[in-house]
């Protein structure tokens, strides 16, 4: 999956400079951020709402309009797919970590190692923080 989205980026990437006329990329970029979130957030509402009605084959469809045009905002917001990829990758090492600790452990973090128990309370905390910013 990774691959396709990388080679997506590359897409929007070379054609973020073509004629508007023809590139619907190029449109995208010349209309700017708000107009790509808003194409962002209707494709979303499309999987959700085919998501509900059953309907996995329209899911599929709308999914790969969604990360085309999630890749289209990454890209206007300067950021890269490999950057998203160290982010679920430290989320993945965190959480693992997390998850083999016995449940004592969690409740009581003087029994396991400090540095170990007490990473579970910093991912509520970091999930905290960011929807505050939002
Ligand atoms: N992967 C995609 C891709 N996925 C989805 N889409 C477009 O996004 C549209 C989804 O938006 P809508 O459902 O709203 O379609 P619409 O209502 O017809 O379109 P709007 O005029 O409302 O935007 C789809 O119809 C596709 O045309 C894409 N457009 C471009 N790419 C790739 O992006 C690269 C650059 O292509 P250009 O933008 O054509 O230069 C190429 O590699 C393309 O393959």
């Amino acid at each position: 999956m990774s691959d396709s989205l990388e080679r997506l980026y590359l897409a929007v990437l070379a054609a973020r400079n073509l004629d508007p006329a023809t590139s619907r990329t190029a449109r995208l970029f010349q209309r700017g951020p708000s107009k790509m979130a808003k194409k962002l957030a209707e494709e979303a509402i499309e999987v959700v709402i085919d998501a509900v009605n059953g309907d996995s084959e329209a899911v599929i469809r709308e999914s790969a309009d969604l990360l085309y045009n999630l890749t289209v905002l990454w890209a206007s917001a300067g950021v890269r797919p490999e950057d998203v990829w160290r982010e679920m990758t430290r989320r993945e090492d965190m959480l693992g970590i997390a998850e083999k600790l016995p449940k004592s452990a969690m409740k009581l973090p003087k029994v396991a190692s400090p540095r170990v128990a007490a990473r579970r309370p910093i991912v509520a905390l970091e999930n905290r923080t960011a929807r505050k910013r939002h």
